[in-house]
């Protein structure tokens, strides 16, 4: 079947892969593999990439279209793809009981490549929640959550795509307090960051665990203490891609802009703002400012 064949809108199984942001990220330590903890108030945006899954006979494959379908490149639609990982590491939990089938997925990649809102974690979560609906595997939350940390640090919490406080190497997972509604801007500037370099490049000291309030009576509550935390990959993303410091500054400087921070590794830059549609005006004016930016306004979900 050709991309161009293909009409998504006929397909049995439709699962939103929404975009993660860490509203703050501290870097609290180093384990002795490598790999560091974590603190981080993880939030999920209303942009995101879209799975589809129309079940057949033929072996599963995956078409991968959309504006960023072209920066993965033919292989990624490969056995690389985090949305076939997810799919074969499913389907050896789900054993023999499962109605395991092949057929076509087709990833609407929106969201732009290694930017630092888990693009490819929110994909492979939503393989993983789609083909447990569609080949009724029955899986427990707990060991869906299992096999997520499996694919990659960010996938369990993209599993859940909630509002979650976020610890360990990123498979602590605990309710965060309720956040009032609010709007939020994303900007990427274009340029890929890698995670591991990133994180190879910070510097300094560690940044302790926050003390998180127990609720927020109000948006400017939330403010006051993610003001005071901060993002400690943020110079180290600077380092490797300068235009983040401008995208922060742009965003920053825009009417009605509470905070400007970076998600994750970078490059991703997001702005809060008190509504949805406060950020979708910040959001049309950094698109006609910068044509060649990748830039998103609306709530969260
Ligand atoms: C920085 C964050 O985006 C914050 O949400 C995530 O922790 C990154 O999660 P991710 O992209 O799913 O990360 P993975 O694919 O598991 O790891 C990529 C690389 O990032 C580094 N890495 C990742 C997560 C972590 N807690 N410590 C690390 O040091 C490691 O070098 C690892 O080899
Ligand atoms: N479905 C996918 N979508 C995006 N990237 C994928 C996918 N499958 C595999 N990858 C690979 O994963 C790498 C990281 O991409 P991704 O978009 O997940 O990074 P990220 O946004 O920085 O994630 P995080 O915020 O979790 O660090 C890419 O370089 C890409 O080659």
């Amino acid at each position: 079947m050709t991309v161009a064949a293909l009409d998504v809108s006929t397909f049995a199984f439709t699962e939103a892969a929404p975009a993660k942001v860490n509203l703050y990220l501290h870097v609290t330590g180093r384990r002795a593999d490598g790999y560091h903890l974590l603190d981080s108030l993880v939030v999920f945006a209303g942009a995101g990439d879209v799975l589809h899954y129309q079940p057949g006979p033929e072996p599963l494959h995956l078409h991968i279209t959309g504006r960023f379908g072209r920066v993965l490149d033919a292989s990624a639609a490969g056995a690389d793809n985090l949305v076939i990982r997810a799919a074969q590491a499913l389907q050896a939990l789900g054993g023999a009981q499962a109605h395991v089938q092949g057929g076509t997925l087709v990833l609407e990649k929106k969201l732009p490549v290694a930017s630092g809102i888990g693009g490819g974690s929110a994909d492979a979560a939503a393989a993983l929640r789609l083909l447990d609906r569609a080949w009724n595997v029955q899986a427990s939350r707990a060991d869906l959550l299992a096999l997520a940390q499996t694919l990659g640090a960010d996938v369990p919490v993209c599993l859940l795509s909630q509002t979650m406080r976020m610890e360990g190497i990123g498979e602590e997972l605990t309710p965060a307090p309720h956040l009032p509604e609010c709007g939020m801007v994303l900007v990427n500037c274009g340029q890929a960051v890698s995670t591991p370099e990133v994180f190879r490049r910070r510097a300094g000291a560690f940044a302790p665990r926050a003390t998180m309030p127990q609720s927020w009576a109000n948006l400017a509550d939330v403010m006051a203490f993610i003001e005071q935390q901060g993002n400690s990959l943020e110079q180290a993303a600077c380092e490797v891609c300068p235009p983040v410091a401008h995208v922060l500054a742009d965003i920053g400087g825009q009417e009605g802009c509470l905070m400007a921070r970076m998600s994750g590794s970078g490059a991703t830059c997001f702005g809060l703002f008190a509504t949805p549609q406060a950020a979708r005006q910040a959001a049309d004016r950094l698109e006609d400012a910068h044509s060649a930016w990748w830039v998103w306004g609306g709530g969260l979900v």
